[in-house]
């Protein structure tokens, strides 16, 4: 039996303390999980959907409950929550459950996290947070140089191999040293946690048309071909550079396992725009398992019922896939 999974607390008053308790609703009878987060703000939630929530001293006592109730690892908040409005004083507490949830998938009594939204404005704000995102933050507190951000729905993979960064910055970052650890990161992963052997893997160019053989920029053929090159010399399956508009038609989705982009924008606006109810996003190259649902804190309806949980369960249950594809 693994380790629990930890589930962080996210913003609390985003979506993700109602998320987590409609998870568990549906989640009861499956790999247990428990939430990093304040045990009173939980309960009172809990109460008003006639859910349970359970205060555990320890992750290891998550299984014991997880039938009956939400295991909460209690993480006080500062100041209580308003559902929608988010308060700068519990900023210090959600980055406390990702650094308390690391620490845990660290010392083997988590078997993965999961992440709820955070806002990174209102941690940067609250609490100098310096980091762009989980991706960044997870890979600072592992003590890995890069991290890889996955997005996946049942009817794509993307990888954007430049993250959180403004656009006009992206040419500068597409290194070839960039481009190539972030393949061999993510042909691994496909490997070793999706069960793919030989993953089919397409990158897409920087430019319109892939460039149109230099008419429409260089990047396309004097970074991002050569790597391509090499690493198909090494038994690499991939395909590119393809011109970015005309990879995610479903004839083009078939032929390949994931979609490797260049930016931001160009991998998560296909998945998003395909599957934003079933999308999970995902962090590789960590020496742990990482998960979380693909959208934000959802200020605008937190506190409403409205929200889907779709997201963060599947989330979960790629958390727990993922760990038993390690297990094999
Ligand atoms: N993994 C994370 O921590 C992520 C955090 N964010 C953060 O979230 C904040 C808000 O970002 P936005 O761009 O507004 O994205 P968002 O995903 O929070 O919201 C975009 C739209 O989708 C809707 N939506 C989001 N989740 C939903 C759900 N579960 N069910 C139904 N509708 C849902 C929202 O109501 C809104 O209309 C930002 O601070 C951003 O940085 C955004 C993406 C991921
Ligand atoms: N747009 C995706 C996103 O912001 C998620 O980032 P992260 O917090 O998982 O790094």
């Amino acid at each position: 039996m693994p380790a629990p999974i930890a589930l962080t607390m996210g913003d609390p008053a985003g979506v993700g303390p109602e998320l987590s308790l409609a998870a568990h609703a549906r989640l009861k009878n499956g790999a247990p999980f428990y939430l990093v987060g304040d045990v009173r703000h939980m309960r009172a939630l809990a109460a008003g959907s006639g859910q349970t929530v359970a205060a555990i001293t320890a992750p290891d006592d998550a299984a014991a409950v997880f039938a009956d109730a939400l295991p909460v690892l209690d993480l006080p908040l500062a100041n209580p929550v308003t559902a929608g409005t988010p308060d700068l004083g519990n900023a210090a507490a959600v980055i406390g459950s990702i650094e308390a949830a690391v620490a845990q998938v660290h010392s083997g009594v988590a078997s993965a996290v999961v992440t709820n939204p955070i806002s990174k404005l209102v941690l940067r704000e609250g609490a100098g947070f310096a980091f762009p995102g989980h991706t960044e933050f997870l890979a600072h507190l592992a003590g890995v140089s890069r991290s890889v951000m996955l997005l996946a729905a049942p009817a794509l993979r993307v990888i954007p191999v430049t993250i959180h960064i403004p656009v006009s910055d992206v040419p500068a970052a597409l290194t070839p040293e960039v481009l190539e650890q972030t393949l061999r990161i993510a042909h691994h992963a496909m490997i070793s946690d999706f069960g793919l052997p030989e993953p089919r893997i397409a990158v897409a160019g920087l430019n319109p048309h892939a460039g149109e053989g230099g008419t429409m920029g260089h990047e396309d053929a004097s970074v991002i071909a050569p790597v391509l090159e090499r690493l198909r010399g090494e038994g690499m399956d991939l395909r590119g550079p393809l011109p970015g508009d005309t990879m995610f038609h479903p004839a083009a989705r078939a032929g390949y396992d994931l979609a490797v982009c260049m930016y931001h924008d160009q991998a998560l606006i296909p998945i998003k725009t395909l599957d934003f109810e079933h999308g999970v996003n995902a962090t590789l190259g960590l020496p742990f398992i990482r998960t979380s649902p693909d959208h934000g804190t959802a200020f605008d309806i937190a506190g409403r019922g409205i929200a889907s949980a779709e997201s963060l369960i599947a989330a979960i249950e790629m958390a727990a896939s993922m760990t038993g594809m390690r297990a094999r």
